[in-house]
């Protein structure tokens, strides 16, 4: 633009002075427009750099002795990476080193990665407490039993460990297999209708468990079009828990529909709980699931004290194992929703690799069938507690299915004051983020020999169960899962129950056993499943 003012000056012909001026002045305005935009542009610059440097700089001063890249991308770092997480990247991460980093925006994660640096986080409540992902407070609730820390965690979840004793799960077995039943019925169903062809099932497995997880914890309080959509919804949830997310819930995104999915949950349980109520007040009733359960604590804890109130001296036999307060419907729906928030992905995930492991070692599948023949020879009569109990082998695909594909990789902390990791001379900094892994120390080759070869068998004649150090499945210390001996067991029914009523066939694929990450883990190429009646002559 200036060599055209200047182009216009130079010329010969003789404009009127007011003309010359107007020239003039457009002439100082364009250069100083030039300047202007130049000095913003180089401010801009000067800034960009300045902070790209800050970015680093500060990036390798956290990092110090852990392993990881010498340099981040510039403020992302691997943001796209987890946007499209894959299972080879984690890998290569862990054996990089017992600890090594990423920074993705302002966040520094420090991923622990060997058996004993793992169990130093998840033993270390003083100074590290679970961390979710932003939004999950949104979807959860910030007032969720789930994000207490110390002392008031330990006694709400000390509340909450009624509601898986042996007894307790007992009471839930029937309404299990009742849902199980259904389902089966479906698959053979849905196989007749692709007159054979093996379809993905992780979907319908994802369903199927809300279903089992629903009747669990709601019992007959919610109908069958409600659990449905709640299987449906509940993808939403999933999808939204995304490792970063934008701050504020947009309309129409991931994390709005997200949201949406989870207030309709939080509703239809808080509807549950209400229904509860009434029930279990009425003369006979018996617990049929968890809301019951609870529930009927409150209100034996709460004649407790009226008896005290009324000065009656209680025998200590009569005396609730555990007093408790009465609780809102909102609070107990919220808390039930936290159990199907943190069983739903594991859950499916077991589900699905228990089946095609077990379905291609038809072998192992035989032993299971012989297994459960054996215990349970009337088909026809339900499953008790006492009959898994006694399945040992069955037990053996179970566990052997958690430990060589165990669904929780990680499990993100957040450091709540600074935190020398024991036997390190590192510093985890307040707000960092440290993620215990759990996958090297089930695949230790100290702790289980071939550790890549599925083999239940050392579970029984092994010495598999001696490795309790190894055993991070359900992770350990103050937030062990709460629902670990029924994730088993749950597993095991299903298990026992599929290999004697029906039979299926897994269409192995050369990603069958490679490993998807939504979440948890899943069979790479969906998993793809057919079903026919035992003894039928096809698929
Ligand atoms: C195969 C299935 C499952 C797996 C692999 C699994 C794994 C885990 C892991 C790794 C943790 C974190 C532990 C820690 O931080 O130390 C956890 C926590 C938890 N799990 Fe599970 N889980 C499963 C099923 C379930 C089920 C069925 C329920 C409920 C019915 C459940 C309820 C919970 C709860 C409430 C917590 C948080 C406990 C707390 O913070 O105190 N989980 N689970």
């Amino acid at each position: 633009m200036a060599s055209i003012i200047e182009a216009f000056n130079a010329s010969n012909t003789v404009f009127p002075d007011a003309f010359h001026a107007t020239i003039a002045s457009v002439n100082t305005t364009l250069v100083s427009n030039v300047w202007e935009k130049v000095n913003f542009f180089s401010v801009f610059f000067t800034l960009f750099v300045a902070a790209v440097i800050y970015d680093q700089i500060s990036y390798r001063i956290t990092k110090a002795s852990l392993a990881g890249d010498n340099w981040k991308i510039p403020f992302v770092g691997p943001f796209f990476e987890s946007v499209n997480p894959q299972f080879s990247k984690y890998y290569a991460k862990w054996v990089s080193g017992p600890l090594s980093c990423v920074s993705v925006f302002h966040k520094f994660v420090i991923i622990a990665s060997t058996r004993d640096m793992s169990r130093k986080v998840f033993n270390s409540p003083t100074y590290v407490k679970p961390c979710v992902v932003d939004v999950a407070h949104k979807l959860l609730r910030p007032e969720n039993w789930v994000f207490l820390d110390g002392k008031a965690h330990v006694e709400y979840r000390k509340g909450l460990n009624g509601l898986f004793t042996r007894q307790a799960m007992e009471t839930y077995l029937p309404g299990q297999q009742e849902v199980y039943r259904e389902y089966f019925a479906e698959f053979l169903e849905m196989t007749k209708e692709k007159k054979g062809e093996p379809q993905t099932f992780v979907y319908k497995l994802r369903e199927l468990m809300c279903a089992v997880s629903c009747r669990t914890f709601v019992g007959h309080y919610m109908s069958r079009e409600a659990v449905k959509r709640i299987a449906d919804d509940y993808y939403n949830i999933t999808a939204a828990l995304e490792l970063v997310n934008f701050p504020i819930i947009v309309p129409f995104t991931k994390t709005w529909y997200g949201k949406k999915a989870a207030d309709k949950v939080i509703e239809a349980f808080a509807n549950c709980a209400a229904k509860a109520k009434i029930r279990m007040r009425q003369k006979g009733a018996e617990p049929e699931c968890i809301m019951d359960r609870w529930i009927m604590q409150m209100i034996q804890s709460e004649k407790y004290r009226e008896r005290l109130a009324r000065g009656e001296t209680v025998a200590q036999e009569e005396k609730p194992s555990m007093i408790l307060r009465n609780f809102s419907d909102l609070e107990i729906s919220m808390t039930v929703f936290t159990f199907l928030f943190a069983s739903q992905d594991a859950t499916s995930s077991a589900c699905s690799w228990l089946l095609q492991l077990i379905a291609d070692r038809p072998e192992m599948l035989q032993k299971v069938r012989e297994e459960g023949a054996r215990i349970r020879p009337d088909p026809s009569r339900e499953v008790t507690l006492d009959d898994l109990e006694q399945m040992t082998y069955t037990r053996a695909c179970v566990k052997e299915t958690l430990r060589y594909r165990p669904p929780v990789i990680m499990v993100p902390y957040l450091v709540k004051k600074d935190f020398p990791i024991p036997d390190t001379n590192y510093t985890a900094k307040k707000g960092s983020m440290i993620i215990p892994s759990t996958w090297l120390s089930l695949h230790d080759p100290e702790a289980y020999a071939n550790p890549d070869e599925f083999d239940p068998e050392r579970w029984i004649s092994g010495n598999a169960e001696e490795q309790g150090k190894n055993w991070l499945v359900f992770g350990t210390g103050p937030h062990y899962c709460l629902g670990q001996n029924y994730a088993i067991l749950n597993l095991m029914l299903l298990l026992h129950m599929l290999s004697s009523e029906i039979e299926w066939h897994h269409h192995i694929t050369p990603t069958s056993e490679e490993i998807r990450v939504f979440a948890t883990i899943f069979p790479m190429d969906d998993l793809l499943l057919s079903f026919k009646n035992k003894g039928a002559a096809a698929y």
